[in-house]
């Protein structure tokens, strides 16, 4: 599992740490951890470099606080191994005096012209800001952070990529994307939700010693290998298609019969014992999967589920939303169905099972009163809002998916194993199968919908590994090879 932390508990176990070791110790562990990052990137070829760490040619920016000191500390490792390192200090009159005197000692300068310098630079250092920072890059550090993303260096953020806030995962101005971000102590909300997750490439954990500090319960978490295949239902020796579950779909219209066919395809892969769908186009469904179980409708008719897909494609024949909604049983409300919610809330005020919605940004801007930008721009606050005003656990689709259930204490999930690939036509209808069919197997929502889309993210992974488009129907057959991966390595 990755977890991150906010910014305020990262600083309360800072300081009880800070206070049973020799001052500095901890930015000694920090410049340490990213230096052998460094060194590690230089060494395998990464940026312009020769290969090498020794005259290698580094560009340290270090902005006026604790993050700036981190760099160069760093910066002065590197010096000391052989690398040219120059610096470009932000804030000349307020760069982290230990640092900076550190790398002098160890013959690293500091730059004329920081463009020159950035023009040769193998690698650069990002220390312009860390969790202390906020409102994105200042006007003056905006030319100079463009000119290292520009350059052919690799680009290292220090704990953050600077300009990104923290604790929101919010894009407020411009920040400098990194090629890689080494994180200390553990993982900060922004890089584990959009829009500032994008800004950060790959994360690298720096241990630093907070573990047996920081509280167990974070703010996020990202599932892993293991904990998927950790949740997956396994059928045992005692199974039959009623006690692995059955999961009804209400999908499907004759305008739109696709999305009932690629709903049933991704509850098929879902491990439910059987799928029964309901709606106006069975025949279509039935050609495809003889094994449905098809009803033309009303839902309340069609025979017993143990939980409900309401919504893709059903266009505008919306009675079976609130038909749905009243069952006993745990609901996934997607697409149209969700339309439906946010013209009358009140649908899911009597509901005593668990609700899982799954909007994407126009979507939930719809739910909210409020734009797709506006989402879009702040998807943590945004999933947390839906799910505590709605009253139901809400996974909020995008490039960066999150999961969050109403009680506020419990950690937001982040999926990170989505695919650009993914934003194509009827891969929400997958998903929405995948995860309520996990419904039916007896998962809570919030594991079902973070399962499923980490499913959904690997099985286009795999369907796009030759680099070339993949259809929905595609990500749907690539499930079956997806359970597997994830369950060959948790090894169960
Ligand atoms: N204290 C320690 O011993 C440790 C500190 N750590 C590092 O310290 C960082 C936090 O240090 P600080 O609390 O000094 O905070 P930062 O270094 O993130 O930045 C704070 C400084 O930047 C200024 N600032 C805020 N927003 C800005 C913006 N948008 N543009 C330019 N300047 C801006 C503030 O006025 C302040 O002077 C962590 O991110 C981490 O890198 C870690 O190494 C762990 C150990
Ligand atoms: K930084």
């Amino acid at each position: 599992m990755r977890t991150a932390h906010t910014v305020d508990t990262v600083r309360r176990a800072e300081a009880e740490l800070m206070a049973r070791l020799p001052e500095g110790t901890l930015m000694q562990r920090a410049a340490a951890g990213l230096t052998a990052a460094c060194a590690e990137l230089l060494r395998s070829g990464s940026g312009s470099g020769g290969g090498r760490v020794y005259g290698s040619r580094v560009v340290v920016l270090a902005g006026s606080g604790d993050n700036g000191g981190d760099a160069l500390y760093a910066g002065a490792r590197l010096a000391r191994r052989g690398a040219g390192v120059t610096a470009v200090l932000l804030a000349a009159d307020r760069a982290h005096p230990g640092g900076l005197a550190a790398l002098r000692a160890a013959g690293g300068r500091v730059a004329d012209d920081p463009f020159d310098a950035l023009d040769t630079a193998d690698l650069v250092l990002d220390g312009i800001t860390g969790i202390g920072g906020h409102g994105g890059l200042r006007p003056d550090a905006v030319p100079i952070a463009r000119a290292a993303r520009g350059s052919r260096a690799v680009v290292v953020a220090v704990d953050l990529p600077s300009g990104i806030e923290a604790d929101s995962g919010e894009v407020p101005g411009e920040a400098l994307r990194a090629d890689l971000t080494v994180v200390f102590g553990t993982e900060k909300p922004g890089l584990l939700a959009g829009p500032a997750r994008e800004y950060a490439g790959t994360v690298r954990l720096v241990d630093i010693g907070l573990g047996g500090i920081l509280p167990s319960v974070p703010a996020l978490e990202a599932l892993q290998h293991l904990d998927v295949a950790q949740l997956l239902p396994e059928p045992g020796a005692a199974s039959d298609k009623y006690r692995r579950g059955v999961v009804g779909i209400v999908a499907g219209s004759a305008r739109y019969p696709g999305a009932a066919v690629l709903a049933v395809a991704g509850a098929l892969r879902g491990g439910a014992g059987a799928v029964r769908y309901v709606g106006h186009a069975t025949d279509a469904v039935i050609a495809r999967f003889p094994e449905a179980l098809v009803h033309a409708g009303p839902p309340g008719k069609a025979g017993r589920v143990q939980s409900w897909i309401v919504g893709p494609g059903l266009g505008d024949d919306l009675d079976a939303v609130a038909e749905v909604l009243a069952a006993p049983v745990p609901v996934l409300v997607d697409a149209d169905g969700l339309r439906r919610l946010a013209a009358e809330p009140a649908l899911l005020r009597d509901r005593a099972a668990p609700t899982l919605l799954t909007p994407h940004a126009g979507e939930a801007a719809a739910l909210l009163d409020t734009t797709r930008e506006e989402v879009e721009a702040a998807q943590l606050a945004a999933v947390r809002e839906l799910a505590t005003r709605y009253g139901a656990t809400t996974l909020l689709k995008g490039a960066t998916t999150l999961v969050a259930d109403p009680d506020p204490r419990t950690p937001v999930r982040s999926n990170t194993m989505g695919t650009p690939w993914l934003a194509t036509a009827g891969s929400g209808d997958v998903l929405a199968g995948l995860a309520g069919s996990l419904l039916a197997g007896g998962l809570s929502a919030r594991d079902a919908g973070s399962a499923a889309a980490y499913l959904h993210g690997l099985a286009a992974r795999r369907a796009a590994a030759d680099g070339v488009p993949v259809t929905s129907y595609e990500v749907a057959d690539a499930l079956g090879r997806a359970w597997r991966d994830v369950r060959e390595t948790g090894g169960s």
